[in-house]
């Protein structure tokens, strides 16, 4: 075979036309991006920090937009922040108030924010609600412990469960999207109630990933860091010095970047979103048989957390062994040594 053939000037017509027909098609078909405006988006936790910021920023894109939590005052006071960011008299606002960590809760709450919207079910859903309380596993009562998995997988879970349900029966190609953390991917002292709730949400984000291909509904889930919200300051009155510490090196994101990069990460079409470095080498080094972002990006994310995570490790475990005397001390203080429970 000569190599005469690529200077054939009819091979060179089919290359340059394949190459002309592959750009345009690359660009616009293989890459079209998930566009919000028009769209009906639900967001769970959408009062404040990462939902609320997701709220507007999909606001400020031309969405409709429904909002969930719990309090009130804070859901009127979200959706005047809405409203004013409105870009169309055909985008709507809506709020209800609603506690999420039950299936009927999650259900009457899905049910009226279709109903405002003549029964159709919102274009995509994004779970943020969920709460954090670390603190020591010797320090937790039995109901501590559990909480741990009603405000951190129940509290999303019930809200994928009536959404694939109704978006299944009505055929509605939607999104959904859970909200999971660093520490869906990883876990160290402080967090033994909360870690294990963020890693479920991967199962549950994984398996619905699969089951939900019938139906033509994506499913996403996002593995935020630290973030500097309302619900950040609230978990810091209990968390551990020890753990404030190790999380230091975590820069950590503003609830608008933590937004940003959830939704660019929705509308590249990854499954498993990350918006920070950490979080990056971790979920390329623990992808297990999660869909590849990237598969060049991630190789070399896996290469580097290959190296720097088990350095990472062995150093907070020693941290964590050098704090034995000091926690000793402290749980000596409590009483713990000599009570009965
Ligand atoms: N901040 C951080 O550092 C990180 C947070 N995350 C996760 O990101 C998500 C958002 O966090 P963040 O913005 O900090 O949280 P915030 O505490 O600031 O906001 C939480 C929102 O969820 C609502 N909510 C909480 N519990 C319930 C419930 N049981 N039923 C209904 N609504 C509820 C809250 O309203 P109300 O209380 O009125 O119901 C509020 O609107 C959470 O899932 C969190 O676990 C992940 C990684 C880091
Ligand atoms: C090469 C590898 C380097 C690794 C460095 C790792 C640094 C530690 C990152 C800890 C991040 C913890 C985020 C917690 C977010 C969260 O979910 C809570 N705020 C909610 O309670």
């Amino acid at each position: 075979m000569s190599l005469e053939i690529i200077s054939d000037p009819l091979f060179v017509k089919v290359a340059v036309a394949l190459l002309l027909i592959s750009i345009p098609s690359f660009m616009f078909f293989g890459k079209k991006k998930w566009d919000p405006r028009g769209k009906h988006i639900y967001i769970t936790g959408g009062s404040q920090g990462l939902g609320l910021a997701l709220a507007k920023d999909l606001a400020k894109k031309g969405a409709s937009i429904s909002i969930v939590a719990r309090t009130q005052s804070k859901l009127d006071a979200a959706l005047k922040e809405l409203e004013s960011l409105r870009q169309s008299p055909n985008q709507t606002f809506n709020s209800f108030a609603f506690p999420l960590d039950t299936a009927d809760t999650s259900a009457a709450a899905f049910t009226a924010v279709c109903a405002a919207h003549n029964g159709q079910a919102p274009d995509a859903v994004f779970a943020c609600a969920g709460a954090s309380r670390p603190m020591y596993l010797t320090d937790m009562t039995p109901e501590d412990f559990e909480r741990g998995m009603r405000d951190g997988f129940w509290v999303q879970a019930w809200t994928a469960f009536a959404a694939a349900k109704e978006m299944a029966k009505q055929g509605k190609k939607g999104k959904i999207v859970l909200v999971s953390s660093t520490l869906g991917y990883m876990s160290f002292v402080g967090y033994a109630s909360y870690s294990p709730a963020k890693h479920a949400l991967r199962g549950l984000a994984e398996s619905l990933r699969s089951e939900l291909l019938l139906y033509g509904i994506d499913v996403h889930i996002f593995f935020p860091p630290t973030m500097y919200t309302p619900g950040f300051d609230e978990e810091n009155k209990t968390k551990p010095a020890i753990t404030r510490k190790i999380e230091s090196t975590d820069e950590g994101l503003t609830a608008e970047q933590a937004a940003a990069g959830l939704l660019a990460g929705v509308q590249r079409g990854d499954h498993h979103i990350t918006a920070d470095l950490i979080t990056s080498l971790f979920r390329a080094s623990t992808r297990g048989s999660a869909p590849r972002n990237n598969a060049f990006i991630d190789t070399v994310l896996d290469f580097i957390a290959l190296i720097g995570v088990p350095i990472w490790r062995s150093s907070v475990d020693k941290q964590v062994i050098r704090h034995r005397e000091e926690h000793r001390a402290y749980l000596d203080s409590k009483g713990f040594f000599t009570s009965s429970k």
